[in-house]
């Protein structure tokens, strides 16, 4: 069953904005509405700086509050939950998404970039947090190294060649337009 005519969210945390370019990407192809999660009070600039508080926030299990609100998330089918890879882990803000929000019913779609390292616990820990949800085989591409200086690299050839991986993965899970 192709999950065309079910409404679509795809919410996405992103830095660097490689996840938010396979956000960008995905909208293209599914439509929807495209929402940027965006935080009360925004991690500092300096990577080693986010490392570190990162590393604190996973210790100590605390969330940051989201500034960004979704209207009536009841109205969705099919929520798109995009992030990169923070420490192998979770970044707290898309933890603090899931619990926040009732996703009972819903199809959950998990898409990741990291520095080749790895989806780490990423994709267990949304299942995990999403126990009433059907959790969609998730996408995961290699976006940047950040701690060598590299930022943003979903351009050219290499934007291309993940939008085919994409429409590809899109047409495994059976989410189409
Ligand atoms: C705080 C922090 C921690 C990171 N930890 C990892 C990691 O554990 N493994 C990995 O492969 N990449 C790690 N990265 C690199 C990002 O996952 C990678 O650059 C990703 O493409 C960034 O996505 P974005 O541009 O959407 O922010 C980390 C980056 C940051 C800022």
């Amino acid at each position: 069953q192709s999950t065309s005519a079910k409404k679509i969210l795809i919410v996405y945390l992103s830095r660097t904005n490689n996840a938010r370019a396979i956000a960008n990407i995905i909208h293209e192809q599914v439509g929807g509405k495209l929402v940027a999660l965006e935080l009360e009070n925004p991690y500092p600039e300096n990577y080693q700086a986010i490392v570190q508080q990162v590393a604190k926030e996973n210790e100590t299990g605390y969330l940051p509050q989201l500034k960004t609100k979704i209207d009536s998330i009841d109205q969705y089918d099919v929520v798109f939950v995009g992030f990169p890879t923070w420490g192998m882990k979770l970044p707290p803000p898309v933890k603090g998404f899931l619990k926040q929000y009732n996703l009972r019913g819903k199809t959950i779609v998990p898409f990741n970039t990291n520095a080749g390292y790895g989806i780490g616990s990423t994709f267990e820990t949304v299942k995990e947090l999403c126990p009433n949800s059907k959790v969609s085989d998730g996408f995961t591409t290699k976006g940047g190294i950040e701690r060598d200086g590299i930022y943003f690299v979903m351009q050219g050839e290499r934007e291309k060649q993940v939008r085919e991986e994409i429409k590809e993965w899109l047409q495994k899970i059976k989410v189409q337009r």
